[in-house]
């Protein structure tokens, strides 16, 4: 194999300083990290730089109203918010209790999958990386849709809900099904309960007694709302307009918007986060000593430690600088998780690699803005002290990111109509092609 990456690396490696010659603009962003622009969206906005240009706080508004704000207001009343925030992102505003009682019907009443789609999809071939196995069920559940690749609005959004209202059931019984086949634990495949909520469902579908507290269930469905939408550029929404654009069915969109999500620099990073925090914890001497933390932080920067990737999961974000906003809302529910639970040390602890890693990052990095924890630091602690499977992180994101995907699918059908194609400079000098004899070993 050598013989050939060797071939790889001589003919497809392009000299650094042909990108700034060029003007490349590397990740599609200019080299103060600004991202092109490449479309106009009406479902959120992302602030993180002032009038003047500066850094700030960052804010995250979903169809223009604050996410502090939403969910302030749904903790205040004590209700569940899956369903409305669903509503809103989708159709653009807040129900009233009378469309929101009908829609979280309709979407109950979806909450179910083909005849034997368990036994013959789900449970046929398992896999630890739950992500994959979500993948592999949509593309079957669309061999089940006589309208598959039928692009009218209409379709598309009753597709889309059906996808939402089932990520839930695709995620969790292919965990049953991998903990039962490979982990050799017993399995539960649950039905869904049609009065129950999103959030709800999840815990009823993963514990084997069914049972979860009403506490735990709020903390669950405030971090899908948290997770929902992020704008048209992030790397899985920007796949969702990309491959919309193409002309391609739903079914292979959110499969495409999946596959980028898993990334560890995306979504994938919230599993990278708890694995390399436990690194953390094994590897060094004493969790009070700063200097020790902060020198292991550089080795694994230095990919001389954990999965010697160079990143520290958790940190950084292409947008956000001073803050996440919604680091910030769960880093909240995390303190109090964490008291009621215990884990005063553990806190403590992702405390001060929230603190020290932005640091060493900034020693070791080129920065033209700062980087602080992004919303994947916290989020695995908090499913951790809600007792879920690390295996389910990432698929808990999509569980409410393809809310944001079909959202920006439905607005790319409507607006753009045009396929997206980007340019590639070449940098080829044209040969003549040669006669085998003629070629040298
Ligand atoms: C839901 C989400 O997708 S949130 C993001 C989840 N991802 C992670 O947590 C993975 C760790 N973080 C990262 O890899 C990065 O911060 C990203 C991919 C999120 C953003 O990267 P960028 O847009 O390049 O951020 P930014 O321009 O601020 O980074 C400046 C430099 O610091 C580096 N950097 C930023 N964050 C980190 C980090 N956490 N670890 C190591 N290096 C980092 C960048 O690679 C870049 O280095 P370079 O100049 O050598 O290319
Ligand atoms: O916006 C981004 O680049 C990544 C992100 O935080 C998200 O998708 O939630």
């Amino acid at each position: 194999m050598n013989k050939y990456t060797e071939k790889i690396k001589k003919n497809s490696i392009i000299p650094l300083d042909f990108y700034q010659q060029y003007d490349v603009k590397k990740g599609l962003r200019d080299v103060n990290g600004k991202g092109v622009l490449a479309g106009l969206t009406n479902i959120s906005a992302i602030h993180s730089f002032d009038d003047n240009g500066d850094p700030m706080a960052g804010i995250l508004e979903y169809r223009a109203i604050n996410i502090k704000d939403i969910s302030e207001h749904l903790k205040a009343e004590n209700r569940f918010g899956f369903e409305e925030i669903t509503y809103l992102l989708l159709f653009g505003e807040l129900p009233t209790l009378e469309e929101l009682t009908t829609f979280t019907q309709e979407l109950a009443a979806k909450r179910q999958l083909p005849k034997d789609f368990v036994r013959d999809i789900i449970l046929e071939a398992t896999s630890c990386d739950i992500m994959n196995s979500i993948s592999r069920s949509i593309l079957s559940l669309a061999t089940f849709d006589s309208k598959a690749s039928e692009m009218t609005l209409e379709n598309v959004l009753d597709q889309s809900l059906c996808l939402i209202a089932n990520f839930p059931l695709l995620a969790i019984y292919a965990y049953q099904a991998y903990n039962h086949y490979e982990n050799g634990k017993s399995l539960y495949i649950h039905y869904p309960d049609e009065n129950l909520t999103t959030a709800q469902n999840i815990l009823r579908l993963l514990r084997p007694d069914k049972q979860f507290s009403d506490i735990e269930a709020k903390v669950l469905d405030l971090a899908l709302i948290l997770h929902m939408e992020h704008g048209g550029g992030n790397n899985s929404t920007f796949t969702t307009h990309v491959v919309t654009s193409s002309g391609t069915d739903t079914y292979a969109s959110v499969v495409a918007s999946l596959s980028s999500l898993k990334g560890s620099k995306h979504g994938g990073a919230n599993i990278q986060v708890a694995k390399m925090l436990d690194n953390i914890w094994e590897n060094i001497s004493d969790p009070s000593d700063e200097a020790e933390i902060s020198e292991y932080l550089r080795r694994i920067l230095n990919k001389e430690a954990f999965d010697r990737q160079g990143l520290i999961y958790g940190m950084g974000h292409a947008i956000y600088s001073v803050s996440d906003p919604r680091a910030e809302v769960l880093k909240s529910y995390v303190k109090e998780l964490a008291e009621e639970k215990g884990l005063h040390d553990e806190y403590n602890f992702y405390k001060k690699i929230e603190r020290l890693a932005p640091q060493v990052i900034a020693q070791e990095r080129n920065m033209y803005k700062g980087v602080s924890a992004n919303v994947d630091f916290y989020s695995g602690f908090v499913y951790q002290m809600l007792g879920l499977p690390e295996e389910l992180y990432t698929p808990l994101f999509a569980i409410a990111r393809i809310v944001g995907w079909s959202a920006h699918r439905m607005e790319e059908m409507l607006n753009m109509n045009k396929i997206i194609r980007p340019a590639y400079e070449s940098v080829l000098t044209t040969k003549k092609y040669k006669k085998i004899e003629d070629r040298n070993a």
